[in-house]
């Protein structure tokens, strides 16, 4: 049975201290993270608010992206190996914003996934597509693409324990969600790609979130869908009722 996981993406919100503010008025409310896993992922400067706050509670920890190497001369960027000596549980890459804004490519997600392992943490892999392939009927293509080339050389266990976020670049804050037919039909056909890099096993384990315009309006209607074991939310992540709402979307 896999565990499902909603992870707020605050990208570039909150500032330490409403992080802590924001922790406080969650922290007591999140539900059992062996029903649902709880996850924040904040921007860099606000993650050591985060770990304090997060303390001892349920809240899982990570960081919105990371360097594929753990120390030298890379000037501005996060070492993978501090923050797992922070206390980070996750750290998404490939989100279609780094890829877009910051020419993230396939190569650089890829070795940045095997920094994440080499240091113990578990990535959160992006892909999705645009509007302009999903209008030319590719988007299977596209993103099967992507998860070739960020899985490529990692282990079938290292796989298991990872998580894909699928995100559709038109539904990400536009408040256009693809229908849950439309999200479930791409988390299957990741599953299926999954099943043959890899095998059944690492397929059955492996969590595939949705994300683009999660709410706590539409939580249920894309939990209920059988390849969708998450969301990734960046807007209704920023507000501790929204984010409490959509944690305890089982309640
Ligand atoms: O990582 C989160 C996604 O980019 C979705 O953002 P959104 O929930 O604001 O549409």
């Amino acid at each position: 049975m896999r565990t499902p996981i909603i992870a707020g993406n605050w990208k570039l919100h909150m500032n330490p201290e409403e992080t802590t503010e924001f922790v406080e008025a969650v922290k007591d409310k999140l539900p059992d993270p062996a029903k649902v896993e709880s996850l924040i992922c904040a921007p860099a400067v606000d993650l050591d608010a985060l770990r304090r706050a997060a303390k001892g509670s349920n809240l899982r920890i990570g960081a919105e992206n990371c360097y594929f190497e753990d120390e030298g001369a890379f000037t501005g960027e996060t070492s993978p190996k501090v923050l797992k000596e922070m206390g980070m549980d996750y750290v998404i890459i490939g989100h279609s914003e780094r890829r877009i804004y910051f020419h993230e490519t396939d190569e650089d997600i890829n070795k940045k996934a095997k920094a994440i392992f080499a240091n113990g943490l578990k990535p959160i892999i992006c892909c999705g597509e645009s509007l302009e392939t999903r209008e030319a009927n590719k988007q299977e293509e596209w993103v099967v693409n992507q998860i070739e080339a960020a899985l490529d050389g990692l282990t079938a266990d290292q796989v298991s324990s990872l998580v894909i976020a699928y995100e559709p670049i038109w539904a990400i804050g536009t408040g256009k969600t693809a229908s849950s037919d439309q999200a479930e039909e791409m988390c299957k056909t990741i599953r299926e790609t999954i099943k043959d890099l890899y095998n059944e096993e690492t397929a059955e384990n492996i969590r595939i979130q949705y994300g683009g315009s999660v709410n706590p309006a539409n939580i249920k209607e894309l939990m209920a869908k059988p390849d969708i074991d998450g969301g990734l939310v960046g807007g209704a992540s920023l507000k501790p009722d929204s984010y409490l709402a959509l944690v305890n979307y089982q309640d």
